[in-house]
């Protein structure tokens, strides 16, 4: 543990920066609204208080994308997969806007969305790492879920239960306008993944969790462990120096934290966990990019829109918190 109260990025060589990116988009899952959690996690203060509290120059469009330029006038399910032209198209283009942040060598911060954007997010990064670094980042994936299912393991077909595999290479596609614009540069490898939080996994998805020896700390992990042990692990795992990109789902948070979410799963974290989690990976000093996804503040709003507020407000706990709001 560090005792020094400033963490000097390791990577980010210009670690006030932070590129910012808005994404309003649902696409990668049948249920509308969390296309509205940009504007929401907005309103509420979030990058304000990322510039004013936390002293990062924002580099922000001021733009909620919702990519409607790229939407295509039919999306025939493809390999079961829905809205696949869609998801692709979009996060094709969020690939290029975190590339040319990442790129500068500034840190990343994606507002989603559904889980499908992390296919842009991470393809993006990947890519800006390589050249920047000539290195290889890993991922830290908090979540309920794997998001590992190929297009054919999938019961649901929607995608943002599949990002991992397309971004592993364990699903292949050589169509170019379904994701087959991804190409080795973008990828991750499965030996520098690591999940937290995992309490509801397809098994077709179980099947390639061990075929694939991939590191994974469920709840049963973390209850057995405490969530000190789990991240002494899971850093453990990925090693010193390492670039890492977050990618957290908020419904890996118990729902009693983020009710709004489109898969919520009981028997989650408490958001003193979460935020201990994000805290984790700031401290490493090798925060590369976050998403935060799966906000959907249309959903279980409750009496006056509490679950919705909630929501939001933990979602913004764990921006704060990766970014470094609770060093002293
Ligand atoms: N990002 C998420 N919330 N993903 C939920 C995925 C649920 C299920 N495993 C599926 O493939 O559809
Ligand atoms: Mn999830
Ligand atoms: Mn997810």
């Amino acid at each position: 543990m560090t005792t020094t109260s400033m963490i000097q990025p390791k990577f980010l060589t210009k670690g006030d920066q932070l590129g910012v990116v808005a994404v309003g988009f649902s696409g990668g899952q049948c249920k509308p609204g969390v296309d509205a959690a940009p504007s929401a996690l907005i309103s509420s203060g979030l990058l304000t208080q990322l510039r004013e509290d936390l002293g990062y120059k924002l580099y922000h469009d001021d733009t909620v994308h919702s990519y409607k330029e790229l939407l295509p006038a039919s999306d025939p399910d493809y390999r079961g997969m829905k809205n696949p032209l869609a998801v692709s198209a979009v996060t094709r283009k969020l690939c290029d806007q975190v590339y040319t942040h990442a790129k500068e060598g500034r840190c990343v911060l994606t507002l989603g969305g559904d889980h499908s954007i992390a296919i842009g997010t991470i393809a993006g990064t990947a890519k800006a790492i390589r050249e920047r670094l000539h290195r290889e980042m890993a991922v830290i994936w908090v979540d309920a879920h794997t998001d590992i299912n190929t297009p054919e393991t999938s019961e649901s077909g929607n995608v943002h239960g599949m990002p991992v595999a397309f971004l592993t290479g364990l699903a292949k596609e050589s169509r170019e306008d379904v994701f087959g614009w991804l190409k080795e540069e973008n990828m991750i490898s499965l030996k520098k993944l690591v999940y937290i939080g995992l309490r509801d996994v397809d098994r077709g998805e179980k099947l390639i969790l061990r075929e694939h020896g991939i590191k994974a700390f469920s709840m049963h992990d973390i209850d057995r462990h405490g969530i000190g042990r789990v991240m002494e692990m899971a850093l453990g795992h990925i090693g010193n120096d390492t670039p890492i990109h977050l990618s957290f789902d908020v419904d890996a948070l118990d729902p009693m934290w983020a009710p709004s979410t489109g898969t919520p799963v009981r028997g989650g974290l408490t958001l003193r966990e979460g935020d201990f989690i994000a805290e984790c990976v700031h401290e490493t000093g090798c925060l590369v990019a976050m998403d935060l996804v799966e906000v959907n503040p249309t959903l279980e709003p409750g009496i006056d829109d509490i679950g919705a507020h909630q929501t939001v407000r933990s979602g913004c706990s764990l921006v704060r918190c990766a970014l470094g709001e609770s060093l002293l």
